[in-house]
């Protein structure tokens, strides 16, 4: 094995096995932190491709690929071992933490964050507001599991790696890498469930993609409109928020319900451009009037906008979709913000001509 020092321990939450390849001192230094997904499952055939089981550590990941040891020396951290639908804010939380400290060595180049892609967006976008560094962290998963034909993580976590280490990757926020494609975490989400091109096809979020393995831009480095950074190290846990989805007949009740159960933000995934039904919408305003939960309207269609509106009481989410939406609400809530700062942190990602 190219691995030197591995070593594991086993805490209660989290599993850590840290890893560190031997020195070359020509090579920029990447810090891999892996939380498991698909990248990291394994099924029992090679043409399994569903119904597979996540457990591979970062070592193995590593090792699949040990053309990554000519790009970068990797040191690698194990924060959790889940699919991405099992994510939580402690695992985000620990990540923003551990992925801060790690950049602000100087000797770092930049940061991996392997990933189930379900969720993926949610974490990248988390990191993207809760990290404060101008170098590259890039969040990587995979389609296929480890063990079937033609598994695409191998080649997704060298070009996660060769991005993390790459100058020109620094200054464009945090990034989604998959494919071959490189996406800002601001505005990428997943597309298809299935497909290994799942994260194409968003209006906004393609910054560029790799040609042999070389990481090519389309636009100089930019920061999109209206990212603003939080200072999370205080925070141990996060503000509740909920999304609830709209449909026809969708249950007005389950706006008290939601407020029942702990939420201090809801957001709703609106038909249309944040659109329920009118006894949903009187079930949301009555709420309001009662309690002054904010709530944001986003949208359940893949993208599209949402603005605010002088009159309503939900709040516009933009071009959020309802879980960065979520995530922004959720941040706003844990350090204080008040109705009107969140109205204006949702208005500033659509500043108006
Ligand atoms: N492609 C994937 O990674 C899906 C997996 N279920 C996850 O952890 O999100």
């Amino acid at each position: 094995s190219p691995i030197a020092h591995p070593e594991s321990e086993t805490h209660t939450l989290f599993v850590r096995q840290d890893i560190q390849t031997p020195i070359n001192a020509s090579l920029p230094n990447v810090t891999i932190f892996a939380t498991g997904g698909t990248i990291a499952s394994q099924g029992t055939t090679n043409t399994q491709t569903i119904g597979y089981q996540v457990g591979l550590g970062v070592q193995q990941l590593v090792d699949a690929v040990p053309e990554i040891l000519n790009i970068s020396n990797i040191a690698g951290y194990q924060i959790s071992n889940v699919d991405s639908g099992s994510v939580n804010q402690t695992i985000s939380l620990k990540l923003a933490h551990q992925i801060n400290e790690e950049l602000a060595k100087d000797e770092i180049s930049g940061v991996v964050v392997t990933h189930g892609t379900d969720t993926l967006e949610e974490t990248a976008f988390f990191l993207e507001l809760a990290v404060n560094s101008s170098k590259p962290v890039v969040v990587v998963g995979a389609m296929r599991p480890a063990t079937a034909l033609s598994a695409d993580g191998p080649l997704n976590l060298l070009q996660a790696v060769t991005l993390a280490a790459s100058e020109n990757a620094k200054d464009r926020g945090t990034l989604i890498s998959l494919n071959d494609r490189i996406g800002s975490a601001f505005y990428t989400t997943k597309n298809n469930a299935n497909s290994l091109d799942t994260f194409f096809s968003t209006e906004a979020g393609q910054l560029g993609f790799f040609i042999n393995q070389v990481p090519y831009f389309y636009y100089a480095p930019a920061a999109p409109l209206g990212v603003t950074h939080f200072n999370l190290t205080n925070a141990t846990s996060l503000a509740q928020v909920d999304i609830l989805y709209a449909h026809q007949d969708m249950d007005p009740a389950l706006f008290n319900a939601s407020y029942a159960a702990g939420a201090d933000g809801i957001v709703v995934a609106g038909v249309g451009a944040g659109g329920m039904s009118s006894v949903a919408s009187e079930a949301a305003e009555s709420l309001f009037n009662a309690t002054g939960i904010p709530m944001v309207s986003s949208h359940r269609s893949a993208d599209g906008f949402v603005p605010s509106s002088e009159e309503g009481f939900t709040i516009g989410g933009g071009f959020y979709n309802p879980q960065k939406a979520r995530v922004l609400l959720q941040m706003a809530l844990t350090l204080g913000y008040d109705y009107d700062e969140i109205k204006e942190l949702f208005a500033q990602s659509y500043p108006m001509p």
